[in-house]
C-alpha cells in the first residue's frame, strides 16, 4: 500500500484546514530543540522550518522555541499567518516543500507553549456556582449577591500552570477544622497531610497575546484585538484544603499546587462558526459589561471529562452566565494592564443537567452520591486516577474544531 501523505486529511477532520492550533514542541531525533508546530491531523508542522523554507516574512516569529512573540504581534500578524499556514498546508505548489516538514505527533515532546504571565480563574457558571454554594454553604443563599453584577473571579499561581500530560501530585496541607478534644495548656491543631478530596474542574481558559497600557480599560469591544486563542484547562483543586482556607481571602493553597493546559491553543478565528448568545441576563448591567447590543460573546464547545477512560460528564460551554468578553473587560475595568500569556479561565463549566456538571464535588454531591464507574466507584480522586479533558465545538460548513485534549495523571503525594 502506498504510504499516504499526512496533508491528505479525511474530509472533515477536526484538526483540519479550518483548526490549525498552535503548539511547542520537541522532535524526539533533536532533544535539544524547541519549535512551534501546528498541529494537522495527526502529525504536526514544523511551523518555523516551513516559514523559512517558503521565505515568509513570519520566519523569525515562527523560528521561536515559544509562542509569546506571535502572540504579542497582534491580530493582524496573526490572521496573516494563519492565511500562510493553510496556503502552505492545502495548495499544491507548496507540497513538496511542506510534506517533509510534518511529523507525526507520536514522535514530538509537547511543551507549555507560552510562557504564562498572570493567571486569573473566574466563577462563570450559574449552575455550577450555585451547586458549590448549596454545599459549601448550606445556610446561605446559592448565590452571593455580587454574582450577577459582575464576573467574580481570583488570582491563581501562573508559576504552576504545568502542560497536559504532567503527573499531579496529590498536595499536602491543612484539610480542616481542629477535630481533637483540647486538653488543658494544648489546643487542638487542624489535621494535615495529603488531601483526601482531590477534584478536577473542567475549564476552558483565554491566552492573552496583545498586551494593553496601563490604566487603560479594555472594552468589550476590544476582545479581539487582545486575546489570541483557546484552550481547555482543568483547575485540580483540593477541597478538603480549600473548603477549611478560603474565608475569607476566596481559593488558595487548595487550588495553586498545580494547573493544567492543553498543549495546543486554538485561534479565536478558528472559532469563528462557534460564537453564541450567553444565557439571557436576569439583571440590568453597567455599561462596560453589558453586551446585549454586542457580538454574541459565547461560544459552543461540547466538553467531555473522561476518568480513566470512562466519559463522566458532558459541560455545555454554551451555557456559561459571563462570557470571556466580560471577563476580559472587567478584569481591566480597575486600569489594570494585560500582558502577553495573560491566562484567563471560564471557572467550572457546568450545566443544568446533573450529567453536565464540571467536577466532582458536583457530580458526588461532595461525595454522598459515588460515581460508579468500571474500575470501582469514586468520590474523589485516588492515586494513579488520569483525567482528561476533551472539547469540539461546530466549524464551517458542519466541520467540527476540535480542542486539543487537557489530561494528566494523579501521583501519590510525596513527603
Ligand atoms: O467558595 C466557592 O464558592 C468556590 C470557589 C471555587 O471553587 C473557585 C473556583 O475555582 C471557581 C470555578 O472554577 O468556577
Ligand atoms: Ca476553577
Ligand atoms: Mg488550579
Amino acid at each position: 500500500m502506498p504510504q499516504q501523505s499526512p496533508l491528505d486529511l479525511p474530509p472533515h477532520d477536526p484538526f483540519g484546514p479550518h483548526n490549525l492550533p498552535y503548539g511547542v514542541f520537541t522532535p524526539s531525533d533533536a532533544p535539544d530543540l524547541r519549535r512551534i508546530g501546528v498541529r494537522y491531523g495527526d502529525h504536526v508542522l514544523d511551523a518555523g522550518a516551513a516559514a523559512a523554507a517558503v521565505g515568509s516574512p513570519h520566519a523569525a516569529l515562527l523560528g521561536q522555541p515559544t509562542l509569546n512573540p506571535l502572540m504579542a504581534a497582534g491580530r493582524p500578524v496573526w490572521r496573516a499567518v494563519r492565511e500562510e499556514l493553510r496556503a502552505w498546508l492545502t495548495e499544491p505548489v507548496h507540497r513538496p516543500t511542506i510534506e517533509p516538514l510534518l511529523r507525526p505527533l507520536t514522535t514530538v515532546t509537547l511543551h507549555l507553549p507560552f510562557e504564562v504571565a498572570d493567571y486569573v480563574d473566574f466563577y462563570a457558571s450559574e449552575h455550577h456556582a450555585s451547586n458549590v454554594g448549596r454545599i459549601f454553604r448550606p445556610d446561605g443563599e446559592p448565590l452571593t449577591p455580587n454574582w450577577k453584577h459582575m464576573p467574580i473571579g481570583y488570582h491563581g499561581r501562573a508559576g504552576t500552570v504545568v502542560v497536559s500530560g504532567t503527573p499531579v501530585v496529590r498536595p499536602r496541607g491543612q484539610l480542616g477544622a481542629p477535630t481533637g478534644r483540647s486538653t488543658p495548656g494544648h489546643s487542638a491543631l487542624p489535621p494535615f497531610g495529603p488531601s483526601l478530596r482531590l477534584d478536577f474542574e473542567a475549564e476552558v481558559a483565554f491566552v492573552v497575546g496583545t498586551p494593553s497600557p496601563f490604566n487603560t480599560p479594555v472594552p468589550l469591544s476590544g476582545f479581539h484585538d487582545h486575546v489570541f486563542g483557546v484552550c481547555l484547562l482543568n483547575d485540580w483543586s483540593a477541597r478538603d484544603i480549600q473548603s477549611w482556607e478560603y474565608r475569607p481571602l476566596g481559593p488558595f493553597l487548595g487550588k495553586s499546587f498545580a494547573t493544567s493546559v492543553a498543549a495546543w491553543i486554538t485561534p479565536l478565528d478558528a472559532l469563528a462558526a462557534a460564537r453564541t448568545a450567553p444565557p439571557g441576563r436576569d439583571v440590568p448591567l453597567l455599561p462596560y459589561l453589558d453586551d446585549s447590543a454586542a457580538e454574541p460573546g459565547g461560544l459552543d464547545l461540547r466538553i467531555e471529562v473522561a476518568v480513566n477512560g470512562h466519559p463522566v460528564s458532558h459541560p455545555p460551554f454554551a451555557a456559561m452566565y459571563w462570557t470571556a468578553v466580560q471577563q476580559l473587560a472587567h478584569m481591566t475595568v480597575n486600569g489594570a494592564s494585560l500582558r502577553t500569556g495573560d491566562l484567563f479561565a471560564s471557572g467550572t463549566v457546568s450545566g443544568p443537567e446533573p450529567h453536565q456538571r464540571g467536577c466532582l464535588l458536583e457530580l458526588t454531591w461532595s461525595g454522598r452520591d459515588p460515581l460508579r464507574l468500571p474500575g470501582g466507584e469514586r468520590t474523589f480522586l485516588e492515586d494513579g486516577d488520569e483525567v482528561t479533558l476533551t472539547a469540539w465545538a461546530p466549524g464551517p460548513d458542519n466541520s467540527r474544531v476540535a480542542l486539543g485534549e487537557v489530561t494528566g495523571c494523579v501521583a501519590p503525594s510525596t513527603p
